[in-house]
């Protein structure tokens, strides 16, 4: 049977790019995806507005809800210090096993844990489970409708503390609506739009970053 786009992805990675480089491995997808087959990766250049963010940050506990290929995980993982841990939670078994590989080929699964589950299932579990109280750091880029309610399970369980930064893909295509609604107007965020376009695309697309500041 026909190969998959996210097993086709991963070839050229294995093809193109250069073990334990995670430059390389970023650059083999972005010129797949923009020269072959369009793929939902955040891209080069809200990738690089993710990079700022990130370095700027440092954070030691990173969370990513979305992993799909891998493609973000390695943009944040090789820019965290040491000892620094990002878990990111992918429940397609598919892209999770794509996934892995892609991690595996940079070398970061010493920063890198994935785990094959749904968002809602997972994240009550961070603290019992990876012992983690709160995150310095979350990248929303999952099913659009579900950024606001995982948002809301956070809060729930304690996971963000004044401070936190949450990073969300695809403000405007294909679109949050509830979410940003509710991050703009909420008074315990403060909040800000980078504009964008959509990766490998002249659409316009945006990240909206929000950090806690009300407990
Ligand atoms: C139980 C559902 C919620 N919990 C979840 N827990 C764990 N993983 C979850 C997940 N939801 C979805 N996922 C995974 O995240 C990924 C989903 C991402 C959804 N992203 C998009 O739809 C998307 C779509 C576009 C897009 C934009 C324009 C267009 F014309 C077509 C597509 C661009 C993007 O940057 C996108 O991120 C998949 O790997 C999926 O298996
Ligand atoms: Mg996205």
């Amino acid at each position: 049977t026909r190969s998959t786009r996210p097993q086709r992805l991963l070839k050229v990675v294995q093809k193109h790019a250069t073990r334990g480089d995670p430059q390389s491995v970023i650059s083999a997808i972005d010129h797949f995806c923009r020269r072959s087959e369009w793929a939902m990766n955040i891209g080069d250049e809200k990738g690089s507005i993710l990079d700022s963010v990130v370095s700027e940050l440092n954070p030691e506990k990173v969370l990513e809800l979305g992993t799909y290929c891998g493609y973000s995980t390695v943009r944040i993982a090789r820019l965290l210090p040491p000892g620094a841990r990002l878990i990111t939670l992918e429940f397609n078994a598919d892209y999770a096993a794509i996934a892995r590989q892609v991690i595996a080929w940079v070398g970061l699964e010493d920063k890198v844990q994935l785990v094959e589950s749904a968002s809602e299932d997972w994240i009550p579990r961070m603290t019992e489970h990876f012992g983690i109280e709160t995150f310095d750091f979350v990248f929303l880029d999952h099913w659009k409708d579900r950024y606001l309610p995982d948002t809301k399970l956070m809060e729930g369980c304690g996971l963000l503390r004044k401070g936190t930064v949450l990073l969300a893909d695809n403000v405007i295509c294909p679109g949050v609506p509830d979410y940003l609604e509710y991050v703009r107007n909420s008074l315990s965020y403060k909040s800000c739009y980078f504009k964008s376009h959509l990766e490998y695309s002249k659409a316009e697309d945006g990240l909206e970053k929000k950090s806690v500041f009300l407990g």
